[in-house]
């Protein structure tokens, strides 16, 4: 397993995924290679959250031999994937490679970036568009954004899954890069989410940009600058 617990959040430290965000962070990556490096490093973090989190049982298997038993991973088909618009879009199709059958939430959310940043270290958050499953007893929820800045994001998108699902099995926020402030933010507001992320970055800038963070993820993957 190469999910490293941390009292802040669960690191994600496998090689392949530290390789594909290294590449990510490049500022020489272009568009489709960014896009690409987003789709892996979803499979990979997703492979990682079933080898890590999710539990395996016996099953009998007839090959064309003769009968042996088998391992299968317990409730893949409960898991609710929910993709934060819009720099979330690549990073999900890579988490369905791992999760095929998940059911899917989208809930659009944007920063006011021009009103900037309050006194607390928050932004304003427009929620323009929710779309989520019903969420049971036995499913696993996993928000994915590949960036965790100040956490205003995520708090605004917790706050309606929570306020539309009942009992879950487990709650994941899935991130690439988290800036230790989201992360605290986030925590202290949701604690029973469990925060996985692959790189925990050194601090935010004065525009609220993670540092050294990999820029804008949204505008990198869609072109948008
Ligand atoms: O933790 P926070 O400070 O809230 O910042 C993180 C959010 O910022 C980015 O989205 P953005 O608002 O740029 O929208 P986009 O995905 O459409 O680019 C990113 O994808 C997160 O959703
Ligand atoms: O560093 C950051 C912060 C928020 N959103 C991004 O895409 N990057
Ligand atoms: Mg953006």
């Amino acid at each position: 397993m190469t999910i490293e617990d941390r009292d802040d959040a669960h690191l994600i430290t496998h090689a392949l995924a530290k390789d594909t965000l290294s590449r990510l962070r490049d500022v020489e990556t272009e568009q489709v290679a960014f896009r690409k490096g987003l789709v892996k490093l979803g499979r990979i973090c997703g492979y990682e959250i079933i080898d890590g989190a999710m539990e395996t049982e016996y099953v009998p298997v007839t090959t064309p031999l003769q009968e042996t038993t088998g391992e299968r991973v317990k409730g893949l088909d409960d898991v609710v994937i929910i993709n934060v618009l819009r720099a979330a879009t690549p990073f999900v199709e890579g988490l369905l490679k791992a999760f095929p059958r998940a059911k899917q939430g989208v809930i659009s959310a944007g920063r006011d970036e021009a009103a900037g940043m309050t006194d607390d270290g928050e932004f304003p958050i427009t929620i323009d568009y929710v779309k989520l499953p019903e969420i049971g007893p036995d499913d696993t929820v996993i928000l994915a954004d590949p960036m965790l800045a100040t956490g205003s994001t995520m708090c605004a998108v917790l706050g309606h899954v929570l306020e539309e699902a009942g009992d879950f099995e487990d709650l994941f926020v899935l991130s690439a890069v988290s800036a230790p402030d989201g992360l605290v933010r986030v925590s202290d507001q949701v604690p029973e989410a469990d925060l996985l992320t692959v790189a925990i970055d050194d601090r935010l800038d004065d525009d609220g940009f993670i540092v050294p963070g990999l820029g804008d993820a949204g505008d990198r993957a869609f072109r948008t600058v």
